[in-house]
């Protein structure tokens, strides 16, 4: 058997054709663009990246971006204050602070300082806290974007189970919430779970979010499992030439790919969908600030 490839190079391409389609809307009935405000710090090659890629997806579903560039030395007073400006202004609907941050910064307290209403990440601690208990929440991208690439395939999750491989703040642990928000039987695995192959086995959706190169290999995966791969890892590729480099994600997909029912690649799987969701979660986000009805089928 081969897995059926679940492309999120077009799914998101849809999603944002219905971010675009929403934001029509809300100018022709409402006189509202969604503004969502981009902060980088530092020069990190592959977040100035995602960051040019972010402003010109929200300027093509016709949201207005802001973008502002710190030096990789600034303070993190400076930060704080850019911050609450960007809370303050009525036309910023979507904060987001590329993350990594350089580390004499404090992530922790620079999310914290973002207005929960305006967290299109979804990493404030309030937000946390309402996906835990199953409230109104804004939700992280990447999980999101898995979540709707799930439902797409399987219609209804509910009795399915799923192990989430990896606990990050920012996958693993909202990952597991949304599954079981949608009634799946959750199991949160780590590097230090006891029989890891035993208990990837039993699963009937496998997400791995660990961030190590084709950890997991095919023998792992229950036949006709869906296997969701959120890795991103970059590996050296003196195949393809000299200094070249290839993307692998966190399971090897050439032999999962033999005995899943359904796969996500890398890249071309979720990594699209994570734009897509920001763009959605800021059209969620105007919506609320102006009690207006949100947007169907982009929200958990
Ligand atoms: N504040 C945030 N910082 C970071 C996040 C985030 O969600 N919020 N996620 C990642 C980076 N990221 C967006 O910021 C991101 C990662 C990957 C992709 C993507 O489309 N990947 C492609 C491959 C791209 C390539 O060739 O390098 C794919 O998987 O097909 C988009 C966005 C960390 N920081």
């Amino acid at each position: 058997m081969t897995a059926r490839i679940l492309d999120g190079k077009a799914f998101a391409a849809r999603v944002r054709g219905q971010v675009a389609e929403h934001v029509a809307r809300l100018k022709a009935d409402h006189g509202i663009t969604p503004g969502l405000a981009v902060v980088l710090v530092g020069e990190d090659p592959a977040s100035e990246v995602y960051v040019r890629s972010k402003g010109k997806m929200t300027v093509e579903v016709g949201m207005v971006s802001v973008e502002h560039k710190l030096a990789a030395s600034a303070a993190q007073a400076d930060l704080l204050a850019l911050i609450h400006r960007l809370n303050s202004d009525p036309a910023v609907h979507g904060i987001l602070v590329q993350l990594p941050l350089p580390d004499h910064l404090d992530e922790d307290l620079v999310i914290d300082a973002i207005d929960p209403a305006k967290d299109v990440d979804g990493f404030h601690i309030s937000n946390v806290g309402l996906l835990g208990t199953g409230q109104k929440s804004m939700v992280p991208c990447t999980p999101l974007g898995c979540l709707m690439m799930l439902r797409d395939y399987h219609g209804d999750l509910t009795g399915m189970d799923a192990v989430v491989i990896g606990r990050s703040n920012i996958v693993g642990k909202p990952m597991a919430q949304l599954l079981l928000g949608d009634s799946c039987t959750v199991t949160i695995a780590h590097s230090r779970t006891r029989n890891l192959p035993e208990v990837v086995r039993r699963a009937d959706i496998v997400v791995a979010a660990v961030g190590r190169p084709q950890m997991v290999p095919g023998d792992w995966i229950k036949p006709g499992a869906t296997v969701i791969d959120v890795g991103i890892n970059r590996m050296d590729a003196p195949e393809k030439g000299e200094g070249k480099t290839r993307l692998v994600g966190d399971v090897d997909f050439d032999s999962c790919v033999q005995v899943a029912g359904a796969i996500t690649p890398v890249p071309g799987g979720v990594g699209p969908m994570t734009i897509a969701c920001l763009l959605a979660n800021t059209v969620t986000a105007c919506c609320r600030a102006n009690g207006l009805a949100e947007p169907e089928g982009l929200t958990a």
